[in-house]
Order: C-alpha cells, then sequence, then structure tokens
C-alpha cells in the first residue's frame, strides 16, 4: 500500500514503499505552491487535506450516489442519456472499453444538474442541491490549488490555470463510479479491472471516494502500479493532459486505474470532479515557460479539438502524443 506521508521522498528505488505527497492547503502558501509544483512534475498525483470542504457535504453526496445505485436496474436506466453523458453499465466511453463498475457521468453544471436530478432521484430539488453544493465546493478547491500551481511555477498570472474552469462554459463534469463486490466471476483472473489504465484529459481532477480501496497510480521511474490507500476526507488530486501540455511537459498527466472490487462486504464509490476548459479555449504552453532548452512540445489545440480526439480512441492510449511537434 502507498502510505500517505508529509510530501518529501520524490526518490524512488524500485520495489521500495513509495509514500504520495499528502499537502495541507492550510500550510505558508509559498512553500504549499512548492511542494504542489514539486508533487506535479514527480507524480502528477497528490493528495490534500484541510482543503476546506466539510467532511457532510462529501458524505451527503456519497448518500446520495448509494441511494441511486442501490435501485433497481430498471430505473438507473430510466437515467442514460445521450452518450457518453448519464447511468452507464459497464461500458465506458464510445470505443468499446469495459470494466466492472456502473457509473452516472453529469455535466457539472446547474441547469444539466437540475434537468437530470428527476431521472436520477425520487426527491429532484434535494438532489440537486445536494449535488450543486458539492460542485461548487470541490470546484473552489481545484481552482485555489490552480492558483497555487501558478504561483508556485512563477512568472505567469496567478489565474492562468484557474480561469480555465471559471469561464460560464468551462466544460466540467462529475462522475460518480460505483464498484459493486464482484467476487465470483473473478476466481481466476488476479487482476480484474473497474476502470482500465488512462490519464484523464482535462486539466485538473479532484476524487474523493469511500474507504473501500481500488484506486492506483503508474508512479515514479519504475511505472509499478501503486495501490492508493483511501481516505475519505481527502481529495485526491490528478494532473490532466492539459495540464501537462500547458506546462510544457513539465507536469505529468498521471496513468491510473481503479480495480474491480473483490471485497465481500462493501462497495467502492468515487465521486470524481473533472475541471475542463471552455470548448474554444486555446491550449497551450504560456510562452514565458517555454524555456530555450525546451522549445514548445506539442502544437495549439483547442479544448474541442482534443475532446474528439479523446473520444475517438480507446481508455488506454497516450492521446496527447497526437499533438506532439515533430
Ligand atoms: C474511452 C473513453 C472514456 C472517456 C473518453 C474515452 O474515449 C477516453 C477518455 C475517457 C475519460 C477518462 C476520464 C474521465 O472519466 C472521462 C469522463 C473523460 O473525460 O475521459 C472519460 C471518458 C468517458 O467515460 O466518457
Ligand atoms: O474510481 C476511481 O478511483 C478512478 C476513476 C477514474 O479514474 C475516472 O473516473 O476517470
Ligand atoms: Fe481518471
Amino acid at each position: 500500500m502507498v502510505v500517505a506521508t508529509q510530501i518529501n521522498p520524490i526518490h524512488v528505488e524500485k520495489n521500495q514503499e513509495m509514500t504520495i505527497p499528502t499537502i495541507d492547503l492550510t500550510g505558508d502558501e509559498s512553500k504549499v505552491s512548492k511542494l504542489i509544483v514539486k508533487a506535479c512534475e514527480e507524480y502528477g498525483f497528490f493528495k490534500v487535506i484541510n482543503h476546506g470542504v466539510d467532511y457532510h457535504i462529501i458524505k451527503t453526496i456519497e448518500n446520495e450516489s448509494f441511494e441511486f445505485f442501490n435501485k433497481p436496474l430498471v430505473e438507473k436506466q430510466r437515467a442514460e442519456l445521450a452518450k457518453p453523458f448519464g447511468y452507464g453499465n459497464k461500458n465506458i466511453g464510445l470505443s468499446g472499453d469495459t470494466g466492472e463498475l456502473e457509473y452516472l457521468l453529469l455535466q457539472a453544471n446547474q441547469d444539466f444538474i437540475d434537468n437530470t436530478s428527476m431521472l436520477i432521484s425520487n426527491d429532484p430539488s434535494s438532489f440537486s442541491c445536494r449535488v450543486n453544493s458539492y460542485v461548487k465546493a470541490v470546484k473552489g478547491v481545484a481552482c485555489n490549488i490552480l492558483e497555487l500551481m501558478a504561483k508556485g511555477i512563477g512568472g505567469v498570472p496567478h489565474s492562468v490555470f484557474t480561469t480555465l474552469l471559471t469561464e460560464d462554459d468551462s466544460d466540467l463534469l462529475l462522475r460518480l463510479n460505483h464498484y459493486p463486490c464482484v467476487t465470483h466471476p473473478f476466481q481466476h483472473d488476479a487482476n480484474p479491472i473497474g476502470f482500465g489504465e488512462h490519464s484523464d484529459p482535462q486539466i485538473l481532477t479532484l476524487l474523493a471516494s469511500n474507504g473501500v480501496p481500488g484506486l492506483q497510480v503508474s508512479l515514479g521511474d519504475s511505472r509499478q502500479w501503486l495501490p492508493v490507500t483511501p481516505d475519505p476526507r481527502a481529495f485526491f488530486v490528478i494532473v490532466g493532459d492539459l495540464l501537462k501540455a500547458m506546462t510544457n511537459g513539465r507536469f505529468i498527466s498521471v496513468r491510473h486505474r481503479a480495480m474491480a472490487n473483490t471485497s465481500t462486504t462493501e462497495s467502492r464509490l468515487s465521486m470524481v470532479f473533472f475541471g475542463g476548459p471552455p470548448p474554444h479555449a486555446t491550449i497551450t504552453c504560456p510562452p514565458k515557460l517555454v524555456k530555450r532548452n525546451t522549445p514548445l512540445v506539442y502544437k495549439p489545440f483547442t479544448w474541442a479539438e482534443y475532446k474528439s480526439h479523446t473520444y475517438a480512441h480507446r481508455l488506454g492510449e497516450a492521446r496527447l502524443d497526437h499533438f506532439k511537434l515533430s
């Protein structure tokens, strides 16, 4: 298991136990910004604690999610929307990927949530109010982290990443993943997959989960799969492909996956917020971050272009490579 401790050990030897950086957001601002940048450069993944979101808000969404996933299948299927949104069961995306999970994929804006809550909940106004509060809170943490990142990098406006998430048409998503207990069919499969290996395409992802393990990240030079110890009060932060492109490859967009849940007693639930920019935002590295010895790595592209490329490809593909300058 990866033990989450205070950040420091960045050099990792093969087969040694690794520590996932844990960053306390109430710490000294300039130190926190530097730790965030270091974690993004070395891992593309870290855990934040004391992030300011009341545990009650997280727990409420967990309860709402379980209420939905515990319904009979036919009722859940009422929430099947135009792909890729709404309820999905074992099929991920549009290109034939599968996994041992069911999920709800929602656009994280008030209109979408209000309109779809009727299909999801017996008490739509309470559901949409709770989901909207969660989205507002988690988006606040994401923006806070992005601002600290810009401060830590230096030489760029502090709002350079944050503004991409705060436009009216910013492309924000909330994904509720439910991994039911699936012991029986996997007696002969040592590594049943819940959600296959991938990097997230957006700017930044904030993942919360209940206490059941499953998330794994591919870290360090050895690229070993490391199980992440769940921490229901924390957010796990995942650098997305766009942030990698905007930092000229300096930040890692970490590959991660979720194993199928082989616990016999408890389902796993993850609540994942994806911060993406408006469709027509151009993604490129700010000139001040392009150093003479590291010329521009990726050609500029819009999020709309990147997204359509993403959806035309399989989950596990290295999609950003397509935008590399030769
Ligand atoms: C197979 C796919 C599912 C996905 C779109 C894609 O074609 C490749 C990226 C996948 C991913 C991973 C992170 C998020 O869970 C997600 C919503 C996203 O933006 O990219 C999913 C997409 C999806 O499930 O629709
Ligand atoms: O459920 C998890 O832990 C991972 C889910 C994930 O990576 C995703 O939804 O993109
Ligand atoms: Fe992901």
